[in-house]
């Protein structure tokens, strides 16, 4: 296969195909080289001067340095290609399949993100050196109000604001593949949540095809930008082909047929190499497999643009060059823009990468051709040393130990010199950084090299960048795009007048592919799917007879009489505790469980929340009540509780009313309450306080806690199913237990009687429409907690 991303194992096969392979890529890569250029950067900080060379080269590039797959240099013959090019800077797009949707040119010019501080947020702590950006005064923490520190503290957290992305500016084109490259906590995330719309941004400009995209409009083009997370997250019971299937229907448009939608997944199935696995439940595949299964999903819809955050991330190497190849072709053949980060590829991974973008907190430090970069490193005295993979090389000029940073940290706190910083890797000219020909960095450590004087080699880094200059070119770039439009590009009114232009043909597409009808459909099939792999359990199954079998046995054929009016009346309260405890705690889990799924793919404009919500409830309630009628059939008969069949149905439809509240309440905690720890507790303490109010218990309450009853299930499940019981009055048997059989063993308590002696209220038909309208109530409040939470989770 003809394809830039090589393995280690690609390169041992031969050196005759090697050489094949070498000389018909040349001679892709000859009519192309005339693409690279030179860009100049004015000088910002150290007079540097960069080299960025434009990608078509790479191709060649990368079989010819497979030879040298660890070598840090540039091979000679791409140096010459280097120097013979032209200054063009635009990749033409390359041609693609008839059927297919090509990339679109993505630009993006000073984006910059910053967040509220929040102490206990997941991203607390560890501010970014001089990056802190204050809205009001007294943010130092040597600031002279410390009087309060209370008070204080307070106020700094509200005014604290955390750069996350610091003016970055770069593009991706149609037929090629960008590498995000940047150690932890860079940036790599953020920017790519930003350009897939799933996050919004400060400031800065992004056009598609020289479009401006506004919020709106990229609301709506998360349609055809797929967005591949660092997560792969599915339902583990479906097969791989189910889960591309019910993609497949529900983002593809309503106007393409059945067997069409079943061909596009076959297609799918066959490009990303799945086929083995087709037939797989997800939660059985390797990590390789569900990273393509996650790219599958997104590529069902033909997007024009690919974003992937870390897709090699937890595949070995073999796995991770054949997921690289996929996307080479995808971007090669059918002309699609791809971007992606990455960590630590190997040497010909990152040659084969027709753009590099490095990042060091927030900051791009370098964006051109992956060799440009090497170049360019040099010029700052950083150079690769030879036998260094050149991508380990950047890492570890921009890695910092974060011991040294949790130190800087202290120090700046300290002495608040946010703008010196200190010292731990010291740069070239300064300390000898990279020792000898390992390009081993020589850590220097203690306060002896902590001078302001110094800086570290990634503040270098960040500081030579000109990002302005780079934003500029961006620009100029995309200038004949905007000039399509009647859009000039000079100065200060650039924004406006970008942003004032025409309205976007983007805003009269539909918002969904699919009818709401459609979408409820397909997700009542795959929630039973789904729901009845995880709940029709041989487990639940075993577990339903089995409780019902003993209790069957404990209440075993009650006569009756007085003396059973007690244990008839506990054997609801006992049935309607089980059930309405078992259906709230497995209800609670469905929403954090699932809600990370649902949310990915209402971010990429799946489905309304309204119809994944109905079709969950509708689809689970089936296999969710299925359970307690076994239970049901089986204790009620054994006990002989009343041997009336109308009766018999009439109380399982209560506790299965009961089952349904419970899961209301179980849902509304899960969705609103985030904390799975903290609602676990809440839940407990809700639900055993409801138990003990359902008047089964605790006959005398507290009449400032009266109202408590009222929210009870329990309550109303028990009541209503005790009412239909003693249907008829109760034959006194001389065990005094009833007053009203004065202790004799003779004559009947009326039915009132033993309700007023069971403190039973209402009649069966009101607790039954209490208790549904505590299951309707609750069911919409879950709908709207889970809405409202969607904007407080970074998805
Ligand atoms: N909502 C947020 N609140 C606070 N800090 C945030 C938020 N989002 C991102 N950050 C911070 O911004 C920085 C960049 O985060 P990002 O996830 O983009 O990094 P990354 O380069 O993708 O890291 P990694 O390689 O570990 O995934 C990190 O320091 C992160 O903690």
């Amino acid at each position: 296969m003809s394809n830039r991303f090589t393995n280690d194992v690609d390169v041992e096969v031969g050196e005759q195909q090697q050489l094949a392979s070498t000389n018909s890529s040349s001679s892709t890569s000859s009519s192309s080289s005339s693409q690279q250029q030179q860009l100049h950067h004015p000088p910002a900080t150290g007079a540097v001067t960069a080299t960025i060379i434009d990608a078509s080269t790479t191709f060649s590039a990368v079989i010819g340095n497979n030879n040298n797959n660890n070598q840090c240099q540039q091979p000679q013959h791409e140096v010459a290609a280097t120097n013979t090019s032209s200054t063009s800077t635009t990749t033409p797009p390359p041609p693609q399949s008839s059927n297919s949707t090509g990339g679109k040119h993505l630009r993006w010019t000073r984006i910059t993100k910053t967040v509220d501080l929040k102490k206990d947020g997941k991203h607390g702590g560890g501010l970014l050196r001089g990056s802190i950006a204050a809205t009001g005064g007294g943010l130092s923490p040597s600031s002279d109000a410390d009087d309060d520190l209370g008070i204080e503290l307070a106020s700094q957290q509200q005014q604290q604001r955390k750069t996350i992305l610091n003016g970055v500016s770069g593009s991706a084109s149609p037929g090629q593949v960008l590498a995000i490259m940047g150690p932890s906590g860079s940036g790599k995330t953020s920017i790519l949540d930003i350009l897939s719309g799933r996050s919004s941004y400060d400031s800065g400009i992004i056009t598609i095809d020289g479009e401006v995209v506004t919020d709106r409009i990229m609301k709506k083009m998360k349609k055809k930008v797929a967005y591949v997370k660092q997560n792969d997250l599915f339902f583990g019971h479906l097969t791989v082909r189910d889960q591309l299937t019910y993609t497949a229907f529900l983002r593809l448009p309503s106007a393409l047929t059945k067997n069409k939608k079943i061909l596009e997944v076959n297609r799918i199935i066959k490009l990303l190499r799945l086929s083995k696995c087709a037939d797989t439940p997800i939660e059985r595949i390797s990590g390789g497999e569900k990273k393509r299964v996650n790219i599958g999903s997104e590529l069902l819809t033909d997007p024009s643009n690919i974003l992937l955050d870390e897709p090699t991330s937890g595949l070995d190497s073999t796995s991770a060059v054949a997921l690289l190849q996929i996307l080479d072709s995808l971007a090669r053949k059918e002309g699609k823009t791809i971007i992606t980060s990455i960590h630590q590829p190997s040497s010909a991974v990152f040659f084969a990468f027709d753009k590099l973008m490095l990042l060091a907190d927030g900051n791009v430090v370098y964006f051109g051709t992956p060799r440009g970069s090497l170049e360019y490193v040099k010029q700052l005295g950083l150079e690769c040393p030879p036998g260094y993979n050149a991508a380990d090389h950047h890492m570890d000029l921009l890695v910092v130990d974060s011991a040294v940073d949790d130190e800087e940290d202290d120090e700046e706190e300290k002495s608040c010199d946010v703008e010196n910083g200190v010292d731990d890797f010291m740069v070239n000219g300064e300390v000898d950084n990279i020792s000898g020909t390992t390009g081993l960095r020589q850590r220097k450590s203690g306060n002896a090299q902590r001078q302001s004087t110094t800086i570290t080699t990634r503040q270098k880094l960040i500081a030579s960048w000109d990002s302005e200059a780079s934003a500029r070119q961006i620009e100029e770039e995309g200038a004949a795009e905007f000039a399509q439009f009647g859009i000039s590009i000079d100065g200060s009114s650039r924004h406006s007048q970008l942003l004032g232009r025409r309205q976007s043909t983007v805003m009269t597409e539909k918002s969904f592919n699919t009818t709401w009808w459609t979408q409820y459909t397909v997700l009542v099939h795959r929630s039973m799917k789904n729901s009845r792999s995880a709940i029709f359990t041989t487990l639940n199954l075993i577990k339903s007879g089995a409780i019902g079998l003993m209790v069957g046995l404990l209440w075993y054929q009650m006569p009756y009489t007085e003396a059973t009016v007690y244990d008839r009346s506990s054997y609801f309260f006992f049935t309607m505790t089980f059930w309405v405890f078992d259906a709230m705690f497995t209800a609670y889990m469905t929403f954090p469980l699932e809600r990370a799924i649902i949310f990915k793919e209402r971010s990429s404009g799946a489905y309304h929340l309204s119809a994944y919500f109905i079709a969950k409830t509708t689809s689970e309630a089936p296999a969710r009540l299925a359970l307690p009628a076994i239970y049901m059939v089986i204790s009620y008969w054994m006990s002989g509780v009343n041997n009336n069949f109308g009766i018999f149905v009439a109380t399982t439809i209560c506790s299965l009313l009961s089952v349904l509240a419970g899961e209301s309440i179980g849902l509304f905690l899960g969705a609103a309450v985030l904390d799975l720890e903290k609602g676990m507790v809440i839940m407990t303490v809700a639900a055993l306080t409801l138990m003990v109010v359902g008047g089964f218990f605790v006959r005398i309450i507290p009449t400032w806690l009266l109202w408590l009853g009222y929210l009870s299930p329990f309550k109303y499940s028990y009541n209503s199913s005790v009412q239909l019981v003693f249907n008829q009055p109760v034959p006194c048997d001389g065990s005094k237990v009833l007053a009203a059989c004065k202790g004799g063993a003779e004559g009947y308590a009326s039915k009132e009687d033993v309700l007023e002696f069971l403190g039973v209220q209402y009649s069966a038909g009101l607790n039954a429409a209490l208790l549904f309208c505590i299951f309707v109530i609750i069911r919409i409040m879950a709908f709207f907690a889970l809405r409202s939470k969607k904007a407080e989770e970074r998805i």
